[in-house]
């Protein structure tokens, strides 16, 4: 489902502070594959996620996903593909502070049209599969960090992208939460079927993943 091709792509090109970030890489990613990218600090797995998640664009190569190729696309095309296809979660939750976590699991959903029945049932089902029914009337500055981070996961899911990509989704959780959270991630990818990428530099985490991609200095290491 996922391709690139020879990819690479450049911080402050052609200056002095020239930064090579991603260096010739080629990558196939399956459709229902369940994979870490892994790596040093600063060897290129954030930008790598932006880049398949058509949130940043590459200096050359090729990226497509189930057959579209991202530098084809056009901002507006971009946006709606990361839209209807992918669900993010950030190191930072980036949940709405005014919004409950209801509402903050349904937002995917309700920017892209479904009826508000099928909005609440959804919310309900990925509330359970994520542990934080009980939380739904909460207001996210009201709730734990390993909370917050389920409710983010949840609303990367809620909508049923083909897609996630999660940078870090540990970084900021404790052993036994982020335990936790990977055993659901682990969980929502044989149920639900969605196809997981997600970066970590913690060797648990890695480990829990069925395909481990490693990078060093912008390059995948075979
Ligand atoms: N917006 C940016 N502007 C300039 N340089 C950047 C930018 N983003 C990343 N870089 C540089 O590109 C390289 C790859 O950074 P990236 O954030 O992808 O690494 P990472 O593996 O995700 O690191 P970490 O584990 O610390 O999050 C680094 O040298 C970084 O300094």
């Amino acid at each position: 489902m996922i391709e690139l091709r020879r990819v690479n792509k450049y911080f402050y090109k052609d200056t002095e502070r020239e930064v090579h970030a991603l260096r010739d890489i080629d990558l196939a990613v399956a459709t229902g594959e369940y994979g870490v990218i892994t790596g040093p600090s600063g060897c290129g797995k954030t930008t790598l996620l932006n880049a398949i998640g058509a949130l940043d664009a590459v200096d050359s190569g090729s990226i497509t996903i189930d057959g579209t190729e991202l530098s084809g696309l056009d901002e507006g095309a971009r946006s709606r593909l990361r839209l209807e296809q992918i669900g993010f979660v950030f190191q930072a939750y980036n949940l709405v502070p005014v919004l409950t976590v209801r509402e903050n699991i349904g937002f995917i959903m309700k920017l892209r049209g479904f009826a508000p029945e099928a909005i609440e049932q959804r919310v309900a089902e990925v509330a359970r599969l994520l542990e934080i029914e009980e939380k739904l009337d909460a207001m996210p500055g009201h709730i734990s960090g390993g909370q917050q981070q389920r409710v983010a996961v949840a609303r990367a899911v809620a909508a049923k992208p083909k897609l996630i990509l999660a940078d870090e989704p540990t970084a900021n959780l404790d052993s036994r939460n982020s335990e936790h959270l990977m055993a659901m991630m682990k969980q929502l990818n044989a149920v639900e079927k969605i196809t997981i990428l997600f970066s970590s530099h913690d060797d648990y985490v890695v480990e829990q993943a069925r395909r481990i991609i490693k990078l060093s200095d912008g390059q995948v290491v075979p």
